[in-house]
């Protein structure tokens, strides 16, 4: 009861106001370590709210696109330093919105301050390129020019580093915002936007509303006065929000799901391999798009890797994510709870062996959080469901191989072709492993997840929509090019 009365209510935040939803129906977030935990209320918007925002941005984009690269930079420096400042407290939110630990949340929240100070700098830097032209006497160039308004729509397992990904550059290169956050993690997005507003961000040029997928994300992908839209999340609503803006001509980016492979070749370094898979696989409950989730292993080091990987995955500590000795937190939600126990029963069903894990953990003071076990099967065959299907849980499948071209062909056998990593001290491996896994980021001896924000970051076949994001990459979708040609 304690929490319920201190419990704030966050407005949407439209041309420079924190303002309530039409619908005055606001929806509660709920901590999934305590599922009797109420983090925050979140306004629940309407199409109305929607055309309010996109009014805001439209307004404001001119004049913000008028400043100098190196002002807009001024203004992503002073939000970094809003967010400095608040570190821990938006680290703990975070943890309490979605249950990752609070040490891996506040090693988010400094990439995203981290991410604002590198793409504060991009606002130095050239935008285009001088071409000689067949005519002697005339000047020919590129430049680049904002997109306008642009849409940003994101999933709740990164609730600071993604919408950060996206709307630095989006600010940097002159855009206007309308950030439509994944419901559970309404309120780390509110103090995003709270970091924003404390750094003078002109009104209108971002704008937060929060509410329903199905009304506000499609909404977005709708509005003729949206002109682009970056989108992190599932295929199903990704290649919704695709056809959407294509339908009318809007641009699109779309970062969706992985199913990303390990392989353990027989000269590995055994301790290495372990640890990383482990760390790639089960690290935020498995709930990266570049978690581990295929262990491919060579026959001669097979047994030497199973029994080290469930020594060490038994020994995990599951639990709530803002207690210090914790190392895995609950899933973020009762449908991701759901969708991890029923991909565990069709590995059962279909024919795998489970060798660690595979249901709720016992402990009574879990017994109100989503939380579920770090589980390993082996005897999986490719054509099964959890070595096919995105499962976004701590599970990982053991595949066993004679040789790595075997490997490989079952690395790239899947829809998906995010990341994927090797381990190996054989340099023929490393490089027929580089050239020949449809990922778009292939690591070496390193775990599969872990995105370094200077460089370009998105994924090959269902996985994206094959743009790039993050680094330098960026400003391909958040500008259009303009070829100038100049004649006295
Ligand atoms: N690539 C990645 O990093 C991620 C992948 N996923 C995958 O997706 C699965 C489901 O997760 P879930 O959170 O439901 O992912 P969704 O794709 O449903 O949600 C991502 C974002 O899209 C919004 N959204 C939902 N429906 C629509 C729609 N019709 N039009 C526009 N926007 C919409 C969501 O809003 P709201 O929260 O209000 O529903 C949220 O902001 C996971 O199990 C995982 O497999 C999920 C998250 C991240
Ligand atoms: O691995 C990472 O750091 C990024 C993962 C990611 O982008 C995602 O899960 O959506």
């Amino acid at each position: 009861m304690a929490t319920e009365t201190q419990v704030q209510i966050y407005g949407n935040y439209i041309n420079g106001e924190w303002v309530t939803a039409s619908s005055q129906e606001p929806i509660a977030s709920i901590n999934p370590a305590n599922t009797k935990e109420v983090v925050g209320y979140l306004q629940n918007s309407t199409s109305d709210d929607l055309n309010r925002a996109v009014a805001a941005a439209k307004e404001a984009q001119p004049a913000w696109r008028k400043l100098s690269g190196a002002v807009r930079g001024e203004y992503l420096y002073k939000i970094a330093s809003e967010m400095e400042k608040r570190l821990d407290e938006i680290a703990a939110t975070m943890t309490r919105e979605m249950g990752k630990t609070f040490g891996e949340a506040k090693g988010e929240t400094l990439r995203g301050i981290n991410i604002l100070r590198y793409y504060a700098g991009e606002g130095m830097r050239k935008v285009g390129d001088v071409i000689p032209s067949s005519d002697s006497e005339a000047l020919m160039f590129t430049t680049r020019v904002p997109l306008g308004v642009v849409g940003v729509i994101t999933p709740w397992n990164f609730p600071v580093a993604i919408p950060i990904w996206k709307m630095a550059p989006a600010l940097i290169y002159g855009n206007s915002i309308v950030f439509k956050p994944a419901s559970e993690t309404g309120v780390t997005a509110a103090k995003i936007v709270e970091c924003m507003d404390a750094a003078g961000l002109p009104a209108g040029v971002v704008n937060l509303v929060c509410g329903s997928g199905s009304v506000i994300g499609q909404g977005i992908a709708e509005h003729p006065s949206i002109n682009g839209v970056t989108f992190t999340g599932s295929n199903t609503v990704g290649k919704q929000i695709g056809q959407t803006c294509l339908a009318r001509g809007a641009k699109y980016q779309l970062e969706m799901g992985g199913k990303n492979p390990v392989i353990v070749a027989n000269d590995a370094d055994l301790d290495q391999a372990v640890e990383a898979t482990i760390s790639g696989g089960l690290r935020s409950t498995g709930q990266k798009c570049t978690a581990t989730s295929r262990v491919i292993v060579q026959s001669g080091i097979y047994d030497a890797f199973k029994e080290k990987l469930i020594e060490k995955v038994e020994a995990l500590k599951v639990g709530d994510g803002l207690q210090g000795e914790t190392w895995m937190g609950p899933c973020a939600n009762a449908n991701q709870l759901k969708t991890v126990l029923s991909y565990i029963e069709k590995g059962i069903a279909e024919g795998a062996t489970l060798i660690a894990g595979g249901g709720k953990p016992d402990a009574e003071d879990l017994a109100s959080g989503y939380y579920v076990q770090p589980t390993v099967f082996e005897d999986v065959t490719g054509s099964m469901s959890i070595a096919q299907e995105e499962i976004f849980g701590p599970v990982l499948a053991l595949m066993k191989v004679e040789t790595l071209e075997e490997a490989l062909e079952i690395a790239n056998d899947v829809e998906y072709g995010l990341s994927a990593s090797i381990f190996t001290k054989n340099i023929g491996n490393m490089l027929a492993f580089i050239q020949d896994m449809d990922a778009g980021l292939v690591r070496i001896n390193a775990e599969s997840a872990g995105v370094e924000l200077q460089a370009p970051f998105g994924g090959m076949k269902q996985s994206s929509s094959h743009s790039r994001e993050q680094g330098q990459a960026a400003i391909e979708f958040f500008t259009a090019i303009k070829t100038v040609f100049v004649k006295p």
